[in-house]
């Protein structure tokens, strides 16, 4: 018997426009089973457009994605909750759609309702009686509670508190030591993507393109804040980045390798260029 290939999605030469004005130009990308990529980039660089794409949601104009994974799951930035229906209500939603019997989806629910931190009084709770960081873990436990192989993440904790957001972090990345979920991701805040993703890309430019890429090999569940803030700071240390966000140079004499970390440098490359990497020993050209 022949073992089943992993799942993966793959974007190749993507290309996009909205009328005459490019938007999206030379993507690739690649994420497999169980690793998180996110996309960082200034404000209408085209994140969304990617995601979207990646989605379905939009029509694409050039190029090729292929998604492997069987079932693809988006969130949204705002909760979208049915505010007539309970928490619990909302989080089986999806499941009572699939033609799940009631009971069982109740249960199913309600088990991964408390995996998110939702307790009783909270389940039976209406949206409006929720605070946002519980909206958005409704939001969160509506969407795993379908199981899906890929997520997709269209800044959905941008609305939450330091804290909150920390919390929702840690339960995404259980979920990802459960089983093998692949996560997209977009966000503004380039520290949640150090964070959380196993691969860093930024998008930046018009139309935009794919700058720079950052591995990071430490596995998501085992960084802590200093790391994190370290890998932060040597990531909007490297010249292309700081372009790519309008940026000014660093003062003469700051080095990326200020922000070192010997325990796992991660690799940064320029995408579609040369890349020069100080401080990790690591250097590659594309
Ligand atoms: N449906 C649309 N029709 C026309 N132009 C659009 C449409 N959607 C997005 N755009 C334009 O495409 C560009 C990229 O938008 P997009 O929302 O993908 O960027 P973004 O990086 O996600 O921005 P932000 O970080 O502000 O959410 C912007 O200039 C935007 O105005």
């Amino acid at each position: 018997m022949t073992a089943q290939p992993s799942p993966e999605l793959r974007v190749s030469g993507l290309a996009h426009a909205f009328g005459p004005r490019a938007v999206l130009e030379d993507i690739h990308l690649h994420l497999p089973a169980g690793r998180t990529l996110a996309l960082v980039g200034p404000s209408g660089s085209g994140k969304s457009t990617l995601l979207h794409l990646c989605a379905g949601l939009l029509t694409l104009r050039d190029g090729r994605i292929a998604n492997g994974f069987a079932r693809t799951t988006m969130l949204f930035q705002q909760p979208h909750l049915l505010p007539w229906k309970s928490a619990l209500d909302n989080i089986a939603l999806g499941l009572k759609a699939r033609g799940m019997a009631r009971g069982a989806r109740l249960q199913a629910a309600h088990a991964m309702g408390r995996a998110m931190g939702l307790d009783e009084l909270a389940l039976a709770q209406f949206p409006p009686q929720l605070s946002g960081g519980m909206q958005s873990r409704v939001a969160l436990a509506r969407a795993l509670v379908l199981e899906p192989d890929l997520l997709l993440l269209d800044e959905p904790f941008s609305a939450l508190d330091i804290g909150m957001r920390q919390q929702t972090h840690r339960l995404l990345l259980a979920e990802q030591q459960r089983r093998p979920l692949a996560v997209l991701m977009i966000t503004h805040d380039v520290m949640e993507a150090v964070a959380l993703a196993d691969q860093v890309l930024v998008l930046a430019g018009t139309p935009a393109r794919l700058r720079w890429r950052l591995d990071l090999a430490q596995p998501a569940a085992r960084r802590d804040d200093a790391w994190v803030h370290r890998q932060t700071a040597r990531l909007l240390a490297q010249p292309a980045v700081r372009a790519a966000f309008d940026l000014p140079p660093l003062a003469h004499g700051v080095s990326p390798a200020d922000a070192h970390s010997p325990a796992d440098p991660g690799t940064g490359v320029a995408v579609g260029g040369q890349a020069r990497i100080a401080g990790d020993g690591c250097e590659v050209a594309l």
